[in-house]
């Protein structure tokens, strides 16, 4: 995981004082310059992105509710694999603790359907994107009110604020990093900045563990199709899909 805390470069037209707010609550640096190696978030009118230089191109992320793909899951998300993993049916919201919350894009499908979701993230570099994502989505007039009630972001190791404050909820859902060596896609290429920037949670089983006790329906985990189960443990069902599948350790 990249030690480093992450740096920050505003362009003439960001907003100053959400710059500064951004600095105090994921302990950034502040940098005048546009780094030229490395990863930096760079801050605009239009919100904030990561940036990065990789074989010598210019690469780019940022959090959107908005438009693109979000907005296709939004309207036609209802049938997808992940919804189905984790039981939403009719008449069926589970409240979610999302433990790896990453972009939130998973999170945002399961919340767009009903369901109250926490996620957590470490990662202030992450953390910091997906709360820049969050804030647009809630001054959006047609789904900000919903993003706003169902979708909580926490900035921490859901594994040790799990047990602190002895959280609870329907499902936990984990989807961790996992070292991919192929480099077909360019999802497969997002990946691999993805880890360079937050490593491989090497500790993710440990995280097995702890959402297995603090879950009262279903644990469920995302792996790519060829990994072995989490802990070495083979849960009793599971929904497969081309390029992953969802391990559901049900507990009722
Ligand atoms: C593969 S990404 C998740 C992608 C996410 N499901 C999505 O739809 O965007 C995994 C993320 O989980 C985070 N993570 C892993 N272990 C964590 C932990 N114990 N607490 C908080 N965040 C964690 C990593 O920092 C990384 O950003």
């Amino acid at each position: 995981m990249s030690a480093e805390a992450p740096r920050l470069y505003c362009l003439p037209d960001a907003d100053l004082s959400y710059a500064e707010l951004l600095q105090q609550r994921f302990a950034m640096q502040g940098v005048v310059d546009l780094p030229t190696s490395g990863f930096c978030l760079l801050l605009d009118s239009e919100g904030l992105s990561l940036r990065w230089c990789d074989e010598a191109k210019l690469g780019a992320v940022k959090v959107d509710f908005l438009s693109g793909k979000a907005a296709h899951r939004r309207h036609y998300g209802g049938a997808e694999a992940v919804s189905k993993a984790v039981g939403v049916k009719k008449g069926q919201r589970p409240s979610v603790i999302d433990a790896t919350a990453g972009l939130g894009r998973d999170a945002f499908v399961l919340a767009n359907l009903g369901c109250q979701v926490t996620m957590f993230e470490r990662s202030p570099w992450v953390a910091a994107l997906l709360e820049d994502g969050l804030n647009r989505a809630k001054a959006d007039p047609e789904i900000g009110e919903w993003v706003a009630q169902r979708m909580k972001l926490v900035h921490a190791n859901s594994i040790s604020d799990i047990q602190q404050h002895q959280l609870q909820a329907e499902v936990v859902y984990l989807d961790p990093m996992y070292p991919h060596r192929k480099k077909s896609a360019q999802v497969k290429k997002e990946m691999r900045i993805f880890q360079q920037l937050v490593g491989a949670d090497a500790d993710a089983d440990k995280l097995l563990q702890q959402a297995l006790q603090i879950a009262t329906r279903r644990v469920v985990v995302k792996r790519p199709s060829s990994a072995a189960p989490l802990a070495g443990k083979a849960a009793a069902n599971q929904l497969n899909t081309k390029t992953h599948r969802f391990d559901i350790y049900s507990l009722i």
